[in-house]
């Protein structure tokens, strides 16, 4: 595996989920591995666990990680090809990737989508032109339309936590304030797809995913019907899709709570709004996984960075 941009990087995702078990065992079984090697990680958005556990892998594997918020700190890059220069933009991704491939052995970045130019959101410009223009492999930390090590993490949780040989898992929608990505949702559906588990969304009209993404995913407009005999409630919010980057729904009555989810383990991938996305007796609850989907993040960064130190 040269690079990892996307949930399809995964050949098997059973194997890396049994691979990803073995290094949670044993974390520093692989330190020697990446001695002397740099990974730079560029942040054009906020982030607390991607920025903290992919560190953390790679110190496990012995690398010298060096961080960067390119927003703010860096130059404004330019990645539109053969655009005169003359505005705020001080210099080319051309350079700009080049430049850090000099001082790194792994780049990765996070830079997410501007939910108001769907065409240039789906294109990906941003870590495509990475994967173009870098003379080294790229990790995704989430880009415009996937969190590939957010999916890889959440499947995991779920073959951990599960007692069943073929749970149900739900993916359901929540109301959020504000208008936020697909990426994550995307990259779930997609490790859901990829796992044995009875697997349906729910989202009211109007919310539906990239069906490019859900394929023959069963989508409910009844959060109750989807909530039935379901054994994890996976919750995000995601604006929508068709009326691309709008927010056209607040209703409180999707949010969740204890009463509507019963036994089922709750998990997102964080932040979360408490009292908006979910109830705080859920977060509170023994039923939630987020800070153990969090403590994931960690070891399937490590994957993710000993496949690619192992193959290039
Ligand atoms: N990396 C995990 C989620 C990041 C982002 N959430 C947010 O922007 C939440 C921000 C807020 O609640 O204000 C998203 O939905 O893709
Ligand atoms: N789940 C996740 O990616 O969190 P951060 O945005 O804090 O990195």
């Amino acid at each position: 595996m040269k690079h990892y941009t996307s949930i399809n990087d995964i050949d098997d995702i059973n194997s890396w989920i049994e691979e990803i078990k073995e290094i949670k065992a044993n974390p520093l079984k692989n330190i020697e591995l990446g001695k002397n090697k740099t990974i730079g990680l560029l942040f054009f958005n906020s982030s607390l666990r991607t920025r903290l556990s992919t560190q953390k892998a790679a110190l496990n594997l012995g690398m010298n990680p060096i961080v960067m918020n390119v927003s703010g700190d860096a130059w404004g890059i330019e990645f539109e090809d053969g655009t005169i220069m003359n505005g705020t933009t001080a210099e080319h991704i051309k350079e700009a990737a080049a430049v850090v491939s000099q001082y790194c052995d792994v780049i990765a970045v996070r830079a997410f989508p501007t939910l108001t130019d769907k065409e240039k959101d789906e294109s990906e410009h941003v870590i495509k032109s990475f994967v173009k223009f870098a003379s080294v492999p790229i990790i995704s930390m989430e880009s415009a339309t996937e969190h590939p090590l957010q999916g890889l993490t959440d499947a995991i949780t779920i073959s951990e936590n599960s007692t069943k040989k073929r749970p149900k898992v739900v993916l359901s929608w929540a109301p959020h304030v504000k208008a936020l990505p697909h990426a994550v949702a995307n990259s779930f559906v997609q490790a859901m797809q990829k796992m044995d588990v009875e697997f349906v969304i729910a989202n009211p009209e109007g919310y539906n995913l990239n069906s490019e993404i859900t394929k023959n995913t069963a989508i409910l407009y009844n959060q109750e019907e989807a909530f039935k005999d379901a054994d994890f409630v996976y919750t995000k919010n995601w604006s929508s899709y068709d009326e691309y980057g709008k927010v056209l729904n607040t209703d409180p009555n999707w949010m969740i709570t204890k009463e509507k989810i019963g036994t089922a383990k709750f998990m997102h991938c964080l932040p979360v709004r408490r009292n908006v996305i979910v109830e705080d007796a859920v977060l509170d609850s023994d039923g939630s996984l987020v800070i153990e989907q969090a403590n994931n993040r960690t070891f399937a960064a490590q994957l993710v960075l000993k496949k690619i130190l192992e193959n290039n």
